[in-house]
Parts: C-alpha cells; structure tokens; sequence
C-alpha cells in the first residue's frame, strides 16, 4: 500500500475536534483519560494508506496514544475524514480495529461502516463511498471439509466409521475439517489418522459436493471433498470421541448397504468403477506449479494429461 498523501487531513480534523470540544468547555477538556488535549498525540500517528483499487486502509493498531483517544472524538474525526476522501475521488475505507480498542465500532457503524470480518484479535469494517452498489470483494464463503476413501487393492476394503454424534448411524468416509494452510490431501491423511489411527497416503481427488446454507458452516457454504488414499498401515484405533464404529469393509458391501449417504454410496461405485476399468478414468491427480505473481507454489488438480500435451513438442 502507498502512503496516503492527504494523511494530514486527520491530523486538522481531530485538532479541529480537539478545539471543538475545548470551546464547548467539555468534560474532555478538564483533562484526564479521553480528554481532548491528548488528541494530538494519537492524531499525528493516524495515517490512512491507499491502496492500488482507490480505496484507504486505516490500521488503529500502528497509532500509539490510541488508548486516549474517546469515541466522540473519533466519530468527529472519522466522519470529517470520510468527506476529504469523498472530495477526493477515493472509492472505500477499510477501517482495521484491534479487538481491545473495539468502542470504536459502534462510533464507525453510526457513519454507514460495516463489518467486512473479524479475525481473533481484530475486526476489519468496510465503508463503500464509490458510485452504485459495492463492489468490494466479501470474506470467506465457504468452509472446507475432506474425507479419504482409504482403499486396499489387494483386499477391495475400504475403511468406513459411523459418527457417535449423529441421529442416524450411517457408514460413510473418515474426514474433518481444513485447517488453514492445509492441503486438501494433508487434511485427507490427518483426519483419517485421528479418527481410525490409519496411516495413508494421497492418490487423487474424486469429487467435490458444494452445498449452501449448511448449519454445520454456521449458515455458509460447505465444499465437501472425497479423496482416495492408499493405505500404509492396517491396524485400526479409533477415535472414541467421533466415531461410534470403525471397520475395513468389501467395497461391494459399500456400494450395495442402504445404511450410509448418498455421496458415500457414489463415491463407493465410482472406485468400483476405477479399480475394475483403472483408476485413471477416476482420478484427479495433483500437480505444484509455480504461482506467477507471489513466487509461491499451488496444487493443481486434474485429469492425466499426457507428457506430449503437457510439454506440445512436436506437436502442431
Ligand atoms: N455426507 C457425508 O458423508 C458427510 C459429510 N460431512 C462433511 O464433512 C465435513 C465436516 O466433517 P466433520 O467430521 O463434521 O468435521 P471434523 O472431523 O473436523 O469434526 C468436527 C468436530 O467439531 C465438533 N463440533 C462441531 N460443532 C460443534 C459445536 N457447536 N460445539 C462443540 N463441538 C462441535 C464435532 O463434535 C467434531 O468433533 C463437512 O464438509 C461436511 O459437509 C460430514 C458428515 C457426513
Ligand atoms: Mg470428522
């Protein structure tokens, strides 16, 4: 982000503030914590930032004197601000509030601010001031939950549990969770690891069920993905907290059981499929490529393309 040059304008509407509120001979003026004349201290270090869209970034944490400063005085300056950004062509704010300086909110939200998201420690609030209807971009949408479909070869089993938390007892795959940072195949081999004590190893994706409104996503959407995993290890130990059943079960016994959910049971006939015509009419591999723009490396998932498609040598 660039440094905003109009960041003096805080700086003249909070001093503006401070003199406002000592004409008016308000308590603030007296003196002691949140009083007026401590204003300049926290006001000098308030700098917004622009950032490359058009839009000002305003982080309360890097301003030291913070802790003085009252909400009054705040909205007065928040609000003085927001029309010098307004005269001057910037089309959002996005205001970055640590959690222990959170009576500022409220003074925000009374001038159009919204909440964009709130991490542990910090909200970040959004105020659109461009034509038409926002076009900021929203937070996270989704959650992301992975199963493995643990699937011997040599014996056609497949590892299934059945949930202790749930109404119905019904077989399906070992799977959680994502955790920030994770891999989808990461995911896949810790949850089945801590739920049946099964070591495996990523193969491919199978397929990805998005669902909205899930209650499970606190009323966001679910992607919920099904690997295939080949194991490393045979002995199961489940865990006593989520699964109420654990076993090794004949992939036909899956595939035919009324006792398990729809994508279990499609999932179940689509390796039937792979490991009676080959896997590769199911898999998804995975491949890490370098990302363009960060430097850094992504997954990507698709069907095996062949070596001469993916170098084109010889070929037209
Ligand atoms: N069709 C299927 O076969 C099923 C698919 N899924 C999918 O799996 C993913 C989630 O897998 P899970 O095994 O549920 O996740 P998970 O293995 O990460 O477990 C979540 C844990 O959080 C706990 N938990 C959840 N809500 C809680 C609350 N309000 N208070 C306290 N503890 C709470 C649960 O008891 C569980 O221990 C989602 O993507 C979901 O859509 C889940 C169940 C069945
Ligand atoms: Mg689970």
């Amino acid at each position: 982000m660039l440094p905003l040059a109009s960041g003096s304008c805080w700086r003249a509407v909070l001093a503006r503030a401070r003199r406002a509120s000592l004409a008016s001979g308000s308590r603030r003026a007296s003196g002691g914590p949140g009083c007026a004349q401590d204003l300049p201290a926290a006001v000098g270090e308030l700098r917004g930032e622009l950032d490359r869209f058009g839009g000002v970034s305003m982080r309360l944490a890097r301003i030291g004197a913070l802790d003085r400063l009252d909400a009054a005085a705040f909205q007065r300056g928040l609000q003085a601000a927001i029309q010098q950004w307004r005269s001057e062509g910037r089309i959002a704010v996005w205001l970055h509030i640590p959690i222990l300086q959170s009576r500022f909110i409220a003074p925000a939200a009374s001038l159009g601010f919204r909440f964009h998201h709130a991490e542990s420690d910090a909200s970040t609030l959004t105020l659109w001031l461009g034509e038409g209807p926002s076009r900021l971009p929203g937070y996270a949408t989704h959650q992301v939950g992975v199963a493995g479909a643990v699937f011997d070869e040599n014996t056609r089993k497949i590892l299934v549990v059945q949930d202790r938390n749930k109404l119905k007892n019904m077989w399906k795959f070992p799977g959680g969770l994502s955790e920030p940072g994770e891999d989808i195949g990461e995911t896949a081999v810790r949850e089945v690891f801590e739920e049946t004590g099964i070591k495996a190893e990523f193969r491919s994706l199978l397929s990805i069920r998005q669902q909205h409104t899930n209650p499970g996503a606190f009323g966001k959407s679910d992607m919920y993905i099904v690997c295939r995993l080949q194991p490393c290890s045979f002995t199961i130990n489940f865990c006593q907290h989520e699964c109420l059943r654990c076993e090794w079960m004949d992939l036909n016994d899956l595939v035919k059981t009324e006792n398990t959910t729809p994508i279990t049971s499609r999932v179940a006939r689509l390796l039937l499929y792979g490991y009676r015509e080959g896997f590769d009419k199911i898999d998804l591999t995975m491949e890490e490529l370098p990302a363009v723009y960060t430097g850094l490396f992504y997954k990507l998932y698709h069907k095996e393309l062949p070596d001469n498609y993916k170098t084109m040598t010889g070929m037209d």
